[in-house]
């Protein structure tokens, strides 16, 4: 059984249809790559997936449950979650507390047992922490741990958002754009950063433009185009496929 399962999914916005009925599911323990031309649908695929936006209609399955318009929070309890293209962290807050704010809200953490500081609650946040301490070192951002969010370099803010998602013990990650607006070399960090998430056990179906990225990173791509899903194969499969090649056509990315 798939790890996720998309069926029928329609979203419009004020007459434009985002998604035309989406078909797609997504294999556990691998990388999967979302690609498809500007305005293909893919964001929008998230934000319905995740429950930040509800399909207008069709169903999302996760995990063997239906999720379709679930909230957001209710649906990372079940272990998937996803980052945005623009870090979300609070710049303000330090490393340490941006992962912590994130592990907070996982199921059975009450704010009133938190007001109490029970000997339960300050188990748990001690648990909290020591998770915070090792994913910032399975990040490789224990040096920065106790430095404002906002004084990290690009990449890190990168990694602190994958680590945000990581707090919330998650099956499935969706990420947008993890590598967009950071150097090469960063890039090539954050892929194996993200190989030894997979190795782990964790899933990722990640949006990416960069196709040198999704050839490295991805062991299976999925394409969207006007709402819809195209084909899907490895990256060698789509990239000779000509329907793709005629939906990017004219579109420099894929060049790139
Ligand atoms: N909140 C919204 N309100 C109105 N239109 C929207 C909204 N969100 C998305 N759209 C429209 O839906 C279509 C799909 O957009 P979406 O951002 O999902 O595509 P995408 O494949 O992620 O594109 P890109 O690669 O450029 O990020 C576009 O025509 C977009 O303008």
């Amino acid at each position: 059984m798939p790890l996720l399962e998309v069926r029928g999914v329609t979203r419009s916005f004020y007459g434009v249809h985002a998604l035309n009925g989406v078909e797609l599911s997504v294999e556990a323990g691998r990388i999967t790559g979302l690609i498809g031309p500007n305005g293909a649908g893919k964001t929008t695929l998230f934000n319905c997936i995740t429950g930040v936006v509800p399909p207008s209609t069709g169903r999302v399955v996760f995990d063997g449950e239906d999720i379709t318009g679930w909230r957001p929070d209710r649906i990372s309890t079940r272990g998937l979650v996803r980052t945005f293209q623009i870090a979300r962290g609070c710049p303000r807050l330090t490393v340490r507390e941006n992962l912590l704010l994130y592990g907070a809200h996982q199921p059975g953490e009450g704010v009133l047992t938190a007001l109490l500081r029970t000997r339960a609650a300050l188990a748990r946040e001690e648990e909290l922490q020591a998770r915070a301490e090792a994913i910032a070192a399975r990040l490789r951002l224990t040096q920065v741990l106790d430095n404002k969010a906002s004084a990290l370099s690009g990449g890190q803010k990168k990694l602190l958002e994958i680590g945000r998602a990581l707090m919330t013990a998650p099956k499935l990650i969706l990420l947008d754009e993890p590598c967009a607006g950071v150097n090469p070399s960063l890039t090539r960090e954050i892929g194996e950063r993200l190989r030894e998430i997979v190795a782990e056990g964790i899933s990722l179906l990640l949006i990416e433009h960069q196709m040198d990225t999704i050839a490295r990173l991805c062991d299976h791509v999925i394409v969207m185009a006007e709402g819809r899903h195209l084909t899907e194969g490895t990256f060698a499969e789509v990239a000779a496929n000509a329907t793709v090649q005629e939906a990017y056509m004219g579109r420099p990315r894929w060049a790139s």
